[in-house]
């Protein structure tokens, strides 16, 4: 009888470019997994030489050699294993998103991606050509597996074809990206492949933040009757071993509940990690101004960084409450993080002395307070310049989609890490912290929120409340609905036509905004492409 054969789905951080390094990483995996565990086959996620998603990176001319030298180490220098991995694949009739097994020098196996998404975030049909129904199936140990590269397995034929090729499991390998519900969609999709075809599935994703996208992981052995035999924590990097005896993987794995802040959370501090680390930056500038969404980035960034790592800086003006100006504090030493303190009112002051004489007859009105903000925004940048910080802004996905936020002003800075969070979500995650240690002073989550760009200012006077904000915005942007189909899940009419005025009238905004990971199921930017300049009603 043949003995099971162990296989480790290597659920890593790759960087986007960097081939020299990712084939590094996955030499070294590749040794672990079989020294450690004894492994017949390590598998490593989609395009894993080029990292996720490498977009025109492709087209670079310098590019095929770079990658046709780094599979050839792979193969010279990894022994004694099967190794899968991901790779773009330069034919004579185009590009192809490939994946390879190797075994001491030789090529075991290759196949070519059948299904190339172009939907949501993805876009691959603009660099690859779709691979012909020859699904690859080598063999391990005695056994037969089919080898697959991630949407392959969204649809049926690819997992048709493999077991009418005789494979006994399925290999997948993944980039696939991290939303609100997605690790559910997942299990729904592995349930009804091996439902379809019976077949046992091994689904390897990687981890890390990508500029706009934060990969989970969530890599998964699941057996031909739906049970889970493996299921990877999220958001950590690890080699995890299977074994597999022919019909079955082993053993039966426990599943830990999943809270869904807590994900969401840890996506976001991997999200603002893997910005700062990969793009040089020493630490993180961040305004905070005893406001609950400065202080949730303030918590995500130490809890990402370290304390050392991040400068918080009170900015107060006229109308900044003495309350905001002590929980601001009070946070920054909960935290350890240093904490400066810049008024704003001289900077404010020599503005509007310059506009005094071209202002005389004109009332204040927004103009005055949105000087207030890009004050902080002139500030803040100053520090970054000296340096060298990132500066971390602060709107949410509530703000960013009704335009409430001023240009050149709090929208300053390089990375938005909580602009795909709704404002309800954001006292979410901020409750969710504070019950894994106390870092957010609880009356910042508790009070109305506020822009204190005026006396008495709170969001409530220019926006329904956000408990009613928020689901009209998941109506309008992320479900498409059109204003009468809003009003008639049961909002208030003029609120909705209010709302949908605002998000269609701030598109210029949200171009210009800085990126931020993807938390909804459709996130601005990549994955909702709006014209700024047209004339569109009750669409
Ligand atoms: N289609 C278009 N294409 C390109 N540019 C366009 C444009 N339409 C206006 N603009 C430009 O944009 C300017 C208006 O934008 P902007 O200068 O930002 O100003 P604006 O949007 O008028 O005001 C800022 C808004 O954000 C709110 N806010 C500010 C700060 C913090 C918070 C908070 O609670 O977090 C809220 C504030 O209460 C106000 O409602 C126009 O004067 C014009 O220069
Ligand atoms: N007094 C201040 N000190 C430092 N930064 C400030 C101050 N006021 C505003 N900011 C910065 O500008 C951002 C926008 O703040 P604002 O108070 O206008 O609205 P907000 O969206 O309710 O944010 P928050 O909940 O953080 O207060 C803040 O998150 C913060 O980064
Ligand atoms: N890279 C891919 O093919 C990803 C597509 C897939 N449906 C996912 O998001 O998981």
């Amino acid at each position: 009888m043949t003995r099971p054969i162990k296989l480790v789905a290597a659920q890593i951080n790759l960087w986007v470019g960097d081939v020299d390094g990712n084939v590094k990483r996955i030499i070294d995996a590749a040794n672990t997994a079989r020294d450690r565990h004894g492994a017949d086959l390590i598998a490593f996620p989609e395009l894993s030489l080029i990292g996720y998603p490498p977009d025109d990176l492709l087209l670079r001319s310098g590019l095929p050699p770079v990658i046709e030298e780094g599979l050839s180490r792979i193969r010279r220098e990894v022994q004694g294993i099967h190794v899968a991995v991901g790779h773009p694949e330069y034919a004579r009739d185009g590009m192809y998103n490939a994946a390879s097994v190797f075994r001491d020098g030789e090529v075991i196996s290759h196949a070519r991606k059948q299904l190339l998404p172009n939907y949501g975030v993805f876009d691959e049909r603009r660099h690859f050509r779709p691979g012909r129904d020859d699904t690859a199936v080598f063999e391990l140990g005695g056994m037969r597996v089919g080898l697959c590269i991630c949407e392959d397995l969204w649809g049926p034929a690819p997992a048709a074809q493999a077991r009418r090729a005789g494979a006994q499991l399925l290999l997948n390998i993944n980039a696939s990206p991290f939303a609100i519900g997605k690790a559910q969609q997942r299990e729904a999709v592995f349930r009804e492949r091996a439902g379809e075809s019976g077949l046992p599935v091994l689904y390897v994703n990687l981890v890390g933040g990508q500029d706009d996208l934060i990969f989970d992981g969530d890599s998964a052995a699941m057996n031909g009757d739906g049970e889970f035999a493996m299921r990877a924590p999220l958001f950590e990097e690890g080699l995890h071993l299977v074994e597999f005896d022919g019909n079955r993987f082993m053993p039966a794995a426990q599943r830990a509940p999943r809270n869904e802040h807590a994900v969401i959370y840890k996506g976001v501090v991997q999200a603002i990690r893997d910005y700062v680390d990969r793009n040089g930056f020493p630490g993180a500038l961040i305004g905070l101004s005893g406001g609950i969404d400065s202080a949730l980035v303030a918590a995500m960034a130490v809890d990402a960084l370290g304390p050392a790592r991040v400068w918080t800086v009170s900015l107060p003006s006229r109308y900044t409450a003495d309350m905001s100006n002590t929980d601001a504090a009070e946070q920054a030493r909960r935290m350890g993080a240093k904490y400066s303190v810049l008024p704003i009112e001289p900077a404010y002051e020599a503005f509007t002395g310059v506009l005094a004489d071209t202002f005389a007859c004109r009332e204040p009105d927004l103009t005055e307070e949105n000087i207030q903000s890009r004050s902080r925004g002139v500030l803040l940048m100053a520090l970054s310049n000296k340096f060298g910080h990132v500066v971390l802004t602060t709107g949410n996905k509530s703000e960013m989609a009704v335009g409430y936020a001023t240009l050149y002003g709090d929208m300053c800075g390089g990375f938005a890490p909580i602009k795909d969070c709704y404002k309800t979500l954001v006292y979410g995650l901020a409750r969710y912290r504070n019950s894994v240690s106390e870092v957010i002073p609880p009356r910042v989550i508790e009070r109305p929120p506020t822009a204190e760009l005026r006396h008495d200012q709170k969001d409530s006077d220019s926006l329904p409340d956000y408990a009613v904000l928020d689901p009209i915005l998941e109506a309008y942007v992320e479900a498409q609905r059109s204003i009468p189909e809003i009003v008639a899940m049961g909002f208030d009419e003029a609120d909705v036509r209010k709302v949908a005025a605002l998000v269609r009238r701030s598109e210029y905004k949200r171009r210009q905004a800085p990126p931020g990971p993807k938390v909804t199921n459709c996130a601005f930017g990549r994955e909702r492409r709006y014209p700024i300049t047209a004339v569109y009603g009750d669409l």
